[in-house]
């Protein structure tokens, strides 16, 4: 839930906020959802990002921000288990990630759920056999089952009824929506946006972020979110972590708006107001 005023201390970040970090509450383990513990990230010869020590809590909306190309998307992939580590560890759900087995790697990201920026949805199936994909791969669950649960999944997003509609037929904020309900298929505890609003009207944008506040505030869902839009970050982010392109590491972690109007790296401050110090 939100706690506005709480921060994540690590030993990496930036002394700046230590004002603030001095009065903030150490999470016991039961109220984070995933953590990371110097962690390095790179394809290749090429370190992306390094030094990542971070906590993201449970049912929290947390953002992961920084300017083109610092790694946001890279972070995600080894959160979502598509990229290993060079070092550190990623806890999720107390599990390190990198480290249990293969086959109980794969249970842990079955509660991980991740949409895409373009919802990634099959155009020559309709949204319920879209969204019952998940289910009929996972599942054991009979057909009719699988058809009802699909159908209450697009009613969670707002678009009850739809489920014979092909992607084609519906407008963009509404494909949006349907890859949040795929995403959402198998109950996960956590689930990833990358870039939800990028190519959204305002106001498809707006009640994309609304979807996403209900769903923490229903089911208590950890969302962990890739925007730039700052508008949307400030509404729904309640922690976040600034990533930096050119030190490829983390310059801090922090409440949006609390890093807005009081971080003391320039940097951070810039890009959270548009440039204006
Ligand atoms: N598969 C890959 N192989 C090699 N380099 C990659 C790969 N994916 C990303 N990179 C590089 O890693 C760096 C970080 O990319 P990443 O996409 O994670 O950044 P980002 O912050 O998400 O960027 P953007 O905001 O532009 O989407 C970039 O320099 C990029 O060129």
């Amino acid at each position: 839930m939100p706690q506005a005023e709480a921060q994540t201390p690590s030993d990496t970040q930036t002394q700046a906020l230590a004002s603030e970090d001095d009065q903030a509450p150490r999470e016991d383990d039961a109220s984070v959802a995933i953590r990371l513990e110097d962690v390095a990230l790179g394809y290749g010869p090429t370190i992306v990002q390094q030094g990542l020590s971070f906590a993201i809590r449970r049912s929290d909306v947390f953002i992961i921000m920084g300017g083109s190309g610092c790694g946001k998307s890279t972070v995600m992939r080894a959160l979502t288990g598509l990229l290993a580590p060079r070092q550190g560890q990623v806890f999720l759900q107390d599990q390190s990630l990198w480290e249990v087995s293969e086959e109980a790697r794969t249970q842990l990201l079955r509660g991980v759920g991740v949409m895409y920026q373009s919802g990634a949805l099959w155009s020559s199936m309709t949204l319920e056999e879209n969204i019952a994909l998940p289910l009929e791969q996972y599942t054991p669950l009979s057909k009719q089952q699988i058809s009802e649960l699909a159908e209450y999944k697009l009613a969670l997003v707002g678009l009850a009824g739809f489920g014979g509609y092909y992607p084609g037929q519906i407008s963009g904020g509404m494909r949006k929506r349907v890859g949040v309900a795929r995403a959402m298929a198998l109950d996960p505890d956590i689930l990833f946006f990358d870039e939800p609003s990028a190519g959204l009207d305002p106001l498809s944008a707006r009640r994309l972020d609304d979807l996403i506040l209900e769903l923490r505030d229903s089911l208590g869902t950890t969302m962990v979110v890739i925007t730039h839009d700052l508008d949307s970050l400030f509404l729904i982010g309640d922690d976040a972590v600034f990533l930096d392109a050119e030190t490829h590491s983390m310059l801090t972690t922090g409440h949006p708006k609390q890093l807005r109007d009081h971080s003391e790296i320039d940097e951070v401050r810039a890009f959270l107001r548009r440039g204006e110090s």
